[in-house]
């Protein structure tokens, strides 16, 4: 059997493969003098798509409820590839400016786990989908880590621990599902490096759609790969640390790893090829097998499976699809909105909680993401092309500070919340516009948030009379009457200082710090809806005769 995409009518893609050296001067680092640290990682993310990578669709959340007789393993059945894995995968390997393969293979690589039913693992060891890459750290030195391979291969199922009964349980559903398998040359030198390009890789995963890249959730786990060595010698023999599925946890493996290595090679002895694990307890890392006890995996090509053709046609139509990845949402947020970068950072982990749809279908509002809610705002003048645009800073800091403040507050994410782009538009224009304070504004947008309604922002501001109060002259000078029963400000401010007295005396007498009591007085009868600096101006032009 064959498995095409469509049948191969071209050769070799043309997808460039750019060449650049991994050797990088050294940089002594305090914590270990004198030594090189050399990293590569392995990740392993789980394809975002309906179905797993050769059977059936994903269904039902409950334990062995999402399995097929073929990842059960049953005699008889076959593997039918699912093309959309392919895809999703074709847009990462893309997105790496890797060299995508006209013709890949599959094969089996055998060890025996109660979580691999057929005994085999379905991988491509001896012919990967896309070859090379590379992924640029987002640091100043901006440092590129190359990309050897992407492979696409078999997730395993679940085995969990039951310590009370002390069995082990098997939950087939992840038995299956589409991974790939991106593996980076040893281009990292330090733990924080190491951290950067998983993390780097998780907002690339996520921006083109391939994967939720979430390690908690175990849709991405890292093996990574570490050797130590003397500056301006040869590579260090690598230890690999299994499964690694947080990153702070990663660091710590290395960090752990590195110092093991370090006092080794400091008592004259030589590090020992090694797979090891983590203890999350002990925040060490452990023997798993040494190199002599590495299983025969008997790697043979995959009979049922033929070769995976991608023509040239089908990975332009993908190409011509990508949407922007996040280096250049960076750079781009930077300049056009002159903002600053911790804000942009900000708003792109922001942006990363956002739902990341099945095999790349265009997700719903809440999918489009903070980054998509920001631009809207700045860039859709509701008031009229005449108006000025809004500020980006000001709308940054609403979204930032006051709706995801008070999201959180209420334990809600900002990937939930129902509040359309064009109602904080509204808000902020209306504090801006001194139409509402900003105290008043805050209190609007948490009452939208408590009480969901088809009011709009400026309707509830009046029902709610939350429309700042304006002085004699604003009022005098706009032509419109203050809503019905409201006074304006400069009545309220000569009532306030009718109600005090003496601290008009004080201020007479020269203590001018009382004056800060009557504005406050102001403030609290007004109930955040005046101005304080209006309010400070209206009264000393009061108290100094004016
Ligand atoms: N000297 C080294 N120090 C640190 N990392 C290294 C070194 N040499 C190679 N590596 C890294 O080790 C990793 C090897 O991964 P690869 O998937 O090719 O093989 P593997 O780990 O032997 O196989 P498996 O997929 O079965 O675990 C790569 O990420 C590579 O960059
Ligand atoms: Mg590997
Ligand atoms: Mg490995």
């Amino acid at each position: 059997m064959v498995l095409c995409l469509r049948s191969c009518s071209h050769g070799l893609f043309s997808t460039s493969r750019r060449c650049f050296s991994s050797v990088r001067s050294h940089q002594e680092d305090k914590r270990w003098p004198g030594w090189q640290i050399i990293i590569g990682i392995e990740v392993h993310a789980q394809i975002k798509s309906r179905r797993k990578l050769f059977s059936v669709p994903l269904t039902g959340n409950l334990p062995n409820t999402c399995v097929s007789p073929f990842d059960a393993a049953f005699p008889g059945t076959l593997p039918r590839l699912n093309v959309q894995c392919v895809a999703l995968a074709t847009r990462v390997a893309l997105a790496l400016n890797s060299n995508i393969q006209s013709r890949s293979t599959f094969d089996r690589k055998h060890y025996f786990y109660p979580d691999l039913p057929a005994g085999y693992q379905i991988t491509q060891h001896y012919s990967p989908f896309a070859i090379g890459g590379r992924l640029v750290l987002p640091t100043e030195a901006a440092v590129p880590v190359r990309i050897k391979q992407i492979q696409l291969e078999q997730d395993t199922a679940k085995s969990i621990f039951d310590p009370r009964r002390r069995e082990t349980l098997i939950d087939l559903n992840r038995a299956g599902m589409g991974l790939m398998e991106i593996v980076s040359e040893p281009d990292m030198r330090s733990p924080e490096e190491a951290a950067l390009y998983v993390r780097s890789l998780q907002s690339l995963l996520r921006a083109v759609g391939a994967s939720d890249g979430n390690m908690e959730q175990g849709s991405l786990r890292c093996d990574v790969n570490v050797s130590v060595n003397r500056p301006g010698l040869p590579p260090g023999t690598r230890c690999e640390i299994k499964n690694l599925n947080s990153v702070k946890f990663m660091m710590s493996a290395l960090s752990s790893e590195i110092r093991r290595h370090i006092d080794i090679l400091d008592s004259s002895s030589s590090v020992p090829q090694e797979t090891r694990g983590f203890s999350e307890q002990t925040f060490e890392t452990f023997k798993l097998r040494s190199k002599e006890d590495a299983p025969d995996y008997r790697y043979m090509p995959d009979m049922n499976l033929g070769t995976l053709h991608i023509t040239e046609t089908q990975i332009q139509n993908i190409r011509e699809t990508m949407p922007e990845l996040p280096d250049i949402t960076r750079s781009r947020l930077q300049k056009q909105y002159s903002l600053h970068p911790r804000d942009v950072e900000i708003l792109l982990a922001l942006d990363a909680e956002k739902d990341i749809p099945f095999d790349g279908e265009t997700g719903g509002p809440s999918s489009a993401g903070a980054v998509r809610y920001f631009e809207n705002i700045c860039q859709d003048h509701g008031q009229g092309a005449k108006e000025k645009p809004r500020d980006p800073k000001v709308v940054l800091n609403w979204i930032i500070h006051e709706l995801v403040g008070q999201l959180s507050a209420r334990h809600e994410t900002f990937t939930a919340q129902r509040v359309p782009s064009s109602w904080l538009a509204e808000l902020i224009d209306m504090v801006q516009g001194n139409i509402i304070t900003r105290t008043s504004g805050k209190s609007l947008l948490r009452h939208i948030l408590h009480n969901p309604s088809e009011e709009s922002p400026k309707q509830l501001a009046h029902k709610l009379d939350l429309i700042a109060l304006r002085t004699e002259d604003q009022v005098s000078s706009a032509g419109t009457a203050p809503p019905a029963g409201d006074m304006d400000l400069t009545a309220i401010c000569r009532a306030s200082i009718s109600q005090m007295p003496a601290e008009v005396v004080a201020y007479q007498a020269g203590n001018v710090n009382v004056l800060n009591k009557i504005v406050g007085h102001v403030m609290k009868t007004t109930r955040g809806r005046a101005n304080a600096l209006a309010v400070k101006t209206v009264l000393q032009a009061m108290l100094d005769g004016n």
